[in-house]
């Protein structure tokens, strides 16, 4: 069934310090940019990047994220090659295909897409996967090489990769800022946490445990929220004039009834009075981490065909 989106706002209408549209734009010139590259990579050397994704099961909201991803990748001239495996596939199956996308010259960029089924060993899979290939930066060596100061991992995980492009896209400072994160997933929690202090902010991060998150949110300046509860964070958690950076994509039941919509984690209507700018779900930071994966996909063939 498809997804009905709750807002029809995209970039313009959630920035509000800006009215001009900038954050559709912003994705789209990065969307170019790749794209440009990519033509001129074919032209030049008869190459082209090629990403691998590979979804174990059915959940709804993975075939969605997937089809946005594989559809992105056509726009900009990236191949796909995807792989899809039934719920009970056993790990040993999981871990062949991942091999083989490793062992495979061809293959520039490896997508797991997270969560996997409860059977599945999440963290043996992503150690799996080849270091230079893992476009999701999630590999433990490449979250330990962004955490330690003065090292440089082959990959930054996308979502917060795409978080701190828009921070500077629309003229917000990190440095000396207070940030807080709700949420500490591997997949956005942690890494942007770890991005923001590479970035020189003093980052809290709060978590399903942390006493009074409305009191330690309500001093920031910088909120990004990455929880996967609707509208958890409410208008008077935030301090008037912060930024809110909302990475909820949750699906969930349309109100009239018919299929399902996407919510954020910030209740977007209270929110917006009091920040200075806000991303809105569906429109805000998700589509932006579509084009940091097409990046990173581009930066692995580059770094495979000797372009870096
Ligand atoms: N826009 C984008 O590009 C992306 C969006 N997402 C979306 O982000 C959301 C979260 O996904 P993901 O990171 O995978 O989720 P996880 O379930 O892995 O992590 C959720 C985090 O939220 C914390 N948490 C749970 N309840 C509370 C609470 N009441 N108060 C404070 N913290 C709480 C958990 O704390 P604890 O660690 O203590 O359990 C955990 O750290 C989903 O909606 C997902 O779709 C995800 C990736 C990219
Ligand atoms: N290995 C792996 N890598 C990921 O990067 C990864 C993952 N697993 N598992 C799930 C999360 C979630 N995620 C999103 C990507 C795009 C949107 C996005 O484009 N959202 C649209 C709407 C989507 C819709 O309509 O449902 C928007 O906000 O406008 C959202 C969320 C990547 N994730």
């Amino acid at each position: 069934m498809a997804t009905k989106h709750v807002r029809q706002s995209k970039w313009d209408a959630s920035w509000v310090t800006d009215g001009a549209n900038q954050q559709w734009k912003g994705t789209a010139l990065i969307k170019l940019e790749v794209a440009d590259e990519i033509r001129r990579m074919k032209s030049g050397i008869g190459k082209f990047p090629r990403l691998a994704v590979v979804l174990v099961g059915d959940r709804r909201d993975s075939h969605t994220f997937i089809h946005i991803k594989l559809k992105a990748c056509d726009q900009v001239g990236i191949e796909t090659v995807a792989s899809q495996l039934p719920e009970n596939c056993d790990e040993s199956e999981l871990l062949d295909v991942v091999s083989g996308f490793n062992e495979d010259p061809d293959v520039h960029g490896i997508l797991v897409q997270l969560p996997l089924p409860q059977h599945l060993d999440e963290e043996k899979i992503i150690n799996v996967v080849s270091l230079e290939k893992d476009v999701d930066g999630f590999h433990p060596l490449n979250i330990g090489n962004l955490a330690i100061r003065g090292r440089k991992p082959f990959f930054v995980p996308c979502a917060p990769k795409g978080c701190i492009e828009l921070l500077p896209r629309h003229g917000v400072e990190i440095k000396g800022k207070r940030a807080v994160i709700i949420g500490r997933s591997k997949i956005v929690g942690l890494p942007t946490s770890l991005l923001l202090q590479r970035h020189h902010a003093t980052v809290s991060v709060l978590h399903a445990y942390t006493k009074n998150p409305e009191h330690i949110t309500s001093e920031a300046d910088i909120v990004v929220v990455d929880v996967g509860v609707p509208n958890i964070v409410c208008g008077n958690w935030i301090k008037k004039g912060a930024v809110v950076i909302d990475m909820g994509t949750n699906q969930v039941k349309d109100p009239s009834g018919h299929g399902f919509c996407v919510s954020g984690d910030v209740c977007f209507e209270e929110a917006v009075k009091v920040a200075s700018a806000i991303t809105p779900v569906p429109g805000g930071v998700g589509p932006v981490t579509i084009s940091m994966l097409l990046s990173n996909t581009l930066d692995s063939a580059k770094r495979a065909f000797g372009m870096v």
